[in-house]
């Protein structure tokens, strides 16, 4: 019999996700009113989403919207006493419905966090994250795959390093940074045939490194093409959509020293189709992707490995539940389509796949804070 685990729901106070819905979602709809010269109408319907999302219930989308997605079994109930999943999914939908996003006037398709995801782009971190690459330069093939995907994994927290991975001070330390590393096996599974589905999580200081990585494989033969998964349209504040890979693309060619030649080269395997796009409605479904239609699954299904980033795809791929932290990670994903890797740090509640030992070390150190502190991180793979 698989697995099963109670929901997570945002109704218990206290916790991190009653927080999310109760204040962080309100200080979101503060930051979108102040980051455009929006007019009377989005700010009245920004007054209604903050009313409605703290107190209100789930209502109705325009044009019958999400029907395949559950809506109808949840209109009327409170928002923190639905899946929390959906529950902050909906919440995005609802942003972008109150701004005109969706909508046949001028705001049409202008993303509320564009001013935020380029603010990123251009930071000095960037730069150095980039300048990074030229030291990178001298060192072997698999040093710079090891070091360009420990960026991927960690550019995640936004806190891109290119870390060449130091297993001593791993060992050293009584809780590691990575509290499950299932690397090997992940390179094991790149043996340079086939597609590799990478199914991004957010823009700038983490994308960056996600397309150096994809370049890195593909200019080293450890895969014949590679498909981005990003999201259709704007979502949970920083998530890529394909105006944002051309941002990041922009950035690299513009770039000094080596990362321009990385930029270069994800420009022509573009070009030549080794690279593709592809922004999938259900990427920004309120479901796990135990849900995913039949479409998804095949496409997902027919490539040799499918990495998905951050803790979001996480929560989707395990499913949003409160799994004991040493549930088999290969059992909650057995339903995958293929061989699934997941890169990411520790920022919501949800784990499973840790071993015994590891587990109760995080607790002894810092009681349940290492769920949601960032500060860990996680490579797991089911072959
Ligand atoms: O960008 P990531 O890694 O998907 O993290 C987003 C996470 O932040 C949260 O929105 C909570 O703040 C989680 O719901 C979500 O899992």
């Amino acid at each position: 019999m698989s697995p099963s685990a109670a929901v997570i729901l945002g109704s218990a106070p206290e916790s991190f996700p009653y927080s999310v819905l109760a204040e962080r979602h309100p200080a979101i709809i503060g930051q979108v009113r102040e980051a455009f010269p929006y007019g009377p109408e989005q700010h009245r319907a920004l007054d209604a989403l903050l009313a409605g999302c703290t107190e209100g219930v789930i209502e109705p989308l325009p044009d019958g919207a999400w029907g395949e997605w559950g809506i109808d079994d949840h209109v009327g109930q409170s928002w923190f006493d639905v899946p929390w999943l959906w529950s902050e999914s909906y919440f995005y939908r609802r942003l972008l419905d109150a701004v005109g996003y969706f909508g046949d006037g001028p705001w049409r398709g202008i993303d509320p966090f564009r001013p935020s995801k380029l603010a990123e782009l251009d930071s000095q971190e960037t730069d150095q994250e980039l300048a990074a690459l030229d030291e990178l330069a001298s060192r072997t093939a698999e040093e710079q795959g090891a070091a360009l995907l420990h960026g991927s994994l960690w550019g995640n927290r936004a806190d891109l390093g290119f870390r060449l991975s130091d297993g001593e001070a791993e060992r050293r330390d009584a809780v590691p940074d990575l509290v499950a590393d299932d690397s090997d096996r992940l390179w094991s599974l790149l043996d340079g045939t086939g597609t590799l589905c990478l199914i991004a999580d957010n823009a700038g200081r983490e994308l960056i490194p996600d397309l150096l990585l994809l370049a890195h494989l593909l200019e080293h033969g450890r895969i014949e093409r590679a498909v981005l998964h990003v999201k259709p349209y704007p979502y949970y504040v920083s998530d890529a959509t394909t105006a944002d890979v051309v941002d990041a693309l922009r950035r690299l060619v513009r770039a000094p020293g080596r990362a321009a030649e990385y930029g270069r080269r994800l420009w022509d395997a573009m070009a030549d189709g080794r690279l593709s796009v592809r922004a999938h409605a259900f990427s920004c479904a309120p479901l796990p992707y135990a849900d995913m239609p039949d479409d998804l699954r095949a496409e997902i299904g027919g490539a040799a490995l499918t990495v998905l980033k951050g803790d979001l795809n996480y929560r989707r791929l395990v499913g949003d539940r409160w799994w004991a932290p040493t549930t088999s990670f290969a059992e909650v994903t057995a339903y995958f389509p293929g061989p699934v890797a997941a890169l990411r740090t520790l920022k919501s509640d949800v784990i499973t796949g840790l071993d015994d030992r590891t587990e109760a070390a995080l607790v002894e150190a810092e009681g349940q804070r290492w769920r949601t502190s960032g500060t860990h991180a996680l490579i797991q793979v089911r072959p």
